[in-house]
């Protein structure tokens, strides 16, 4: 068993640019602008940041340092080509600059749009090559049961979802597709293969198949479950576009299931709201009084398809499961519990882990955020290693 536990940390900046490169006409040529997202991990030994249960938001503090210079900036001032690629990689080595061994960056995002974002992801061993990682999101509204579940079963009804889907396509920085700082705004490889309007045409015809129809009616989508649907877009998307990494079918605000052409890995997402205060932190931090989070706690399970019920497992059951462990968490004091020792997010996970290796074997991740995009990931891999695949985002 692998285990890594990552903190996450979000910047928001609001910036504007221009991407000269573009074939005339394209509209990110002209000044425009955009609400971005910065996204890190990194892998923080214990008391960095200041004490045991700091190093999250010390993460933090440190990405939007780094990001500042961007905010409220013309981008075009600070890079040749400010194409989200280009951004990561600039984030990738401010942050790397400031922060030090044995700290490290295991990945980096720009989020340009809601629906457009770039993932820059460090290799698993020294040495090992960064990958970029280009996603766009599309959305679909469709209705849908699921046929072979028990008569009781609410997804037996007919029913409906504004249903997203994000397509990730792996930048191969060593193939012809260019360096990584050519891929323009979500656009792969100025020196050639696949821009935004390429891609939104593979999507089209899939969107006119899917889009306000029953997905039950679909050749191939008799059983609609989040893995089918994501295996029926793979299965069309992959020959067109070799470069597809993964396919996110996001049934539900809470619940999806990414698909790589090999791998079923689905999510299940929950909050509570909790009371806390960090002991570890020094007299007059404000984290040594009580205070409060509103946590956002997203399980991702690896399972073999069951190919009658058309799904790893079922969304309802990982939800019951953990339902012991929610009570426990929700409207509590996390100090009050047994065996966590402070509550910090790191601390969290590693406990909520132990409670559900048992119940849920199938977890073999789980993510924590105390506030938006702040966190940790706490990674296992107990059912599916990696296999020497490059790792795909976190
Ligand atoms: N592994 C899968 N499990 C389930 C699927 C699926 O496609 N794959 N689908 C369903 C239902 O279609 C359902 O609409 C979604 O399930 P669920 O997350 O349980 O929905 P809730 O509305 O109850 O979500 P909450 O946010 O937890 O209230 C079921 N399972």
């Amino acid at each position: 068993m692998s285990e890594r536990l990552f903190h996450l940390a979000e910047a928001p900046f609001q910036a504007a640019r221009r991407i000269a490169a573009l074939a005339p006409g394209h509209r990110a040529g002209r000044l425009h602008g955009h609400s971005f997202s910065a996204r890190a991990l990194a892998e923080l030994p214990p008391g960095w940041g200041g004490f045991d249960g700091a190093e999250t938001e010390a993460l933090d503090v440190l990405l939007k340092r780094v990001i500042d210079p961007l905010d409220y900036a013309d981008l075009n001032a600070h890079l040749p080509l400010p194409t989200d690629a280009s951004l990561a990689v600039w984030l990738r080595t401010r942050l790397g600059n400031a922060l030090q061994a044995p700290a490290a960056i295991a990945q980096v995002g720009i989020q340009s749009t809601a629906d457009q974002g770039v993932e820059l992801v460090d290799g698993e061993a020294p040495g090992d090559d960064q990958r970029v990682y280009w996603w766009r999101r599309f959305e679909l509204e469709a209705a849908h049961r699921l046929v072979n579940v028990p008569a009781d079963h609410p997804c037996g009804r007919m029913h409906g979802h504004g249903f997203a889907v994000r397509l990730l396509v792996a930048l191969d920085r060593s193939s012809d597709q260019g360096p990584i700082d050519d891929a323009a705004s979500g656009q792969i490889g100025e020196s050639g293969a696949l821009g935004d309007a390429q891609l939104d045409a593979l999507w089209a015809p899939l969107h006119e198949r899917l889009d306000h129809r029953c997905l039950n009616d679909v050749p191939g989508l008799e059983n609609p479950t989040s893995e089918r649907l994501a295996h029926w877009l793979w299965e069309r998307l992959k020959p067109q576009l070799p470069a597809l990494a993964q396919v996110s079918v996001y049934e539900t605000a809470t619940a999806g299931c990414h698909y790589d052409g090999q791998t079923y890995r689905i999510w299940k997402e929950m909050r509570f709201e909790s009371a806390l205060r960090l002991r570890n932190a020094p007299d007059g931090d404000a984290r040594r009084r009580l205070h409060g989070h509103s946590y956002r706690l997203r399980l991702h399970l690896t399972a073999p398809l069951d190919e009658v019920l058309g799904w790893t497992v079922d969304y309802g059951d990982v939800k019951r499961l953990f339902k012991p462990v929610y009570d426990e968490l929700d409207h509590h004091e996390l100090n009050e519990l047994e065996q966590l020792s402070d509550p910090s997010a790191a601390n969290l996970a590693l406990w909520i882990r132990e409670q559900v290796v048992g119940s849920l074997p199938q977890v073999d991740r789980l993510e924590l955020t105390e506030r938006k995009g702040r966190g940790v990931l706490l990674s296992w891999d107990a059912v599916a290693p990696s296999n020497g695949k490059p790792r795909l985002p976190l």
